[in-house]
């Protein structure tokens, strides 16, 4: 099938295109009364998330009313911990739970290496997705990064510092090494899978990466994170790490044509820095609770900072769900009509 709007695939392959692409992390979700609608009639977020025909009802949602050039799949970072045996739960207004957390090394034993297949209510949701998108945009597929799904794991809830994750790095390293192994490999055969199914791209989802300092980053983060870019080579690769400026310079050589920036990271530093990649992001999310004159300015300025090329628009982290639907057609819409 032949993609009507492909700007996203080129933007990252570092082609020239006639305008930014544009997309937002958390797109699919609550800031849509569309969303809230569909969400309403499955039992919760998990129900919703496994049953294929929704999922791909709230993944084109974004697509239809907000226009932008790209789709992502509906589903969430922590079904690979479900896959490898660790159920988790998502608590209204908390965010995930897991009943049981990962604390020692005989708990490594209730876990396994995930094959694609265990996730095939995402791979259906998927190939349903791509047949009912017939072209439009470019879906993404998407997996955690190794180090967030571990901090997961390990905390069983969010956290602030994750301090449980990192004493697990200080106290049992072997350990650590060997859980994020197995969460590597599951990542791999699932973003296989994926691509198999119909994902034209995929992202890597680290958000948790700036709690780390550089060097544990570098051991315990990018180096599983290289892993994974060097075993996908069917489709570009996208690495958001949320909060790992210092890690810039290391991510220019890794197998991945995306970076995606946070606020924090400044444009022209980041291009100095990662020379050969095309950009990912950057406005701070809670820039659209401005004015939309302001929405508009911000955007502008994001957009010249960047440059014409090698540029893919979005925020530095994901939708805040209190958003208003105004002022993110408003972001999208400024990127589309902006000449460089
Ligand atoms: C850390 C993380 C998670 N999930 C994800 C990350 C990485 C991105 C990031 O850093 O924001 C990734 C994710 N989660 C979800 C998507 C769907 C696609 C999209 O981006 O639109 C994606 C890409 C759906 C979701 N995942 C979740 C919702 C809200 C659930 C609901 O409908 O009430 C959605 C739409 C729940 C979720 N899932 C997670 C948390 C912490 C929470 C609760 C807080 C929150 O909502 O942000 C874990």
């Amino acid at each position: 099938m032949q993609l009507k709007n492909d700007l996203l695939l080129r933007a990252a392959r570092g082609e020239k295109t006639e305008r930014t692409p544009v997309w937002l992390m958390r797109q699919a979700g609550r800031i849509l009364p569309e969303y809230r609608k569909v969400r309403e009639t499955a039992r919760d977020f998990k129900a919703l998330v496994k049953n294929p025909a929704l999922a791909t009802e709230v993944t084109i949602q974004p697509v239809d009313i907000l226009g932008v050039d790209a789709a992502i799949i509906f589903s969430d970072i922590l079904v690979i911990p479900e896959a490898m045996g660790l159920n988790y739960e998502m608590e209204e207004k908390k965010g995930p739970v897991f009943p049981k957390r990962i604390t020692s090394a005989s708990d490594l034993n209730t876990l396994h290496i995930a094959e694609a297949g265990e996730l095939q209510y995402v791979l259906d949701a998927l190939a349903l997705t791509k047949k009912e998108l017939n072209g439009r945009v470019p879906l993404i597929g998407f997996a955690g990064a190794p180090w967030t799904i571990f901090s997961y794991m390990i905390e069983g809830r969010g956290s602030k510092t994750f301090s449980n994750a990192k004493k697990m790095l200080y106290t049992e390293p072997e350990l650590s090494h060997k859980l994020l192994d197995m969460i590597t490999q599951s990542t791999i055969n699932y973003l296989k899978g994926q691509i198999k199914a119909g994902a034209d791209i995929i992202q890597i989802f680290d958000s948790w990466a700036g709690i780390l300092g550089p060097a544990q980053y570098e051991e315990f983060s990018l180096k599983y994170i290289s892993r994974i870019c060097d075993a996908i080579n069917e489709v570009p690769k996208i690495v958001f790490a949320k909060g790992a400026f210092f890690a810039r310079e290391k991510m220019s050589s890794m197998n991945c044509n995306v970076v995606g920036l946070d606020w924090n990271m400044d444009i022209a530093e980041s291009r100095k820095l990662l020379g050969n990649k095309t950009l990912q992001g950057n406005l701070d999310p809670c820039a659209l609770y401005g004015s939309l004159a302001q929405v508009k300015s911000e955007t502008q300025k994001m957009l010249k900072a960047f440059g014409s090329s090698k540029h893919i628009a979005n925020l530095g982290h994901g939708l805040y769900p209190d958003t208003e639907v105004d002022k993110v057609k408003c972001f999208i819409d400024s990127v589309k009509e902006y000449k460089h």
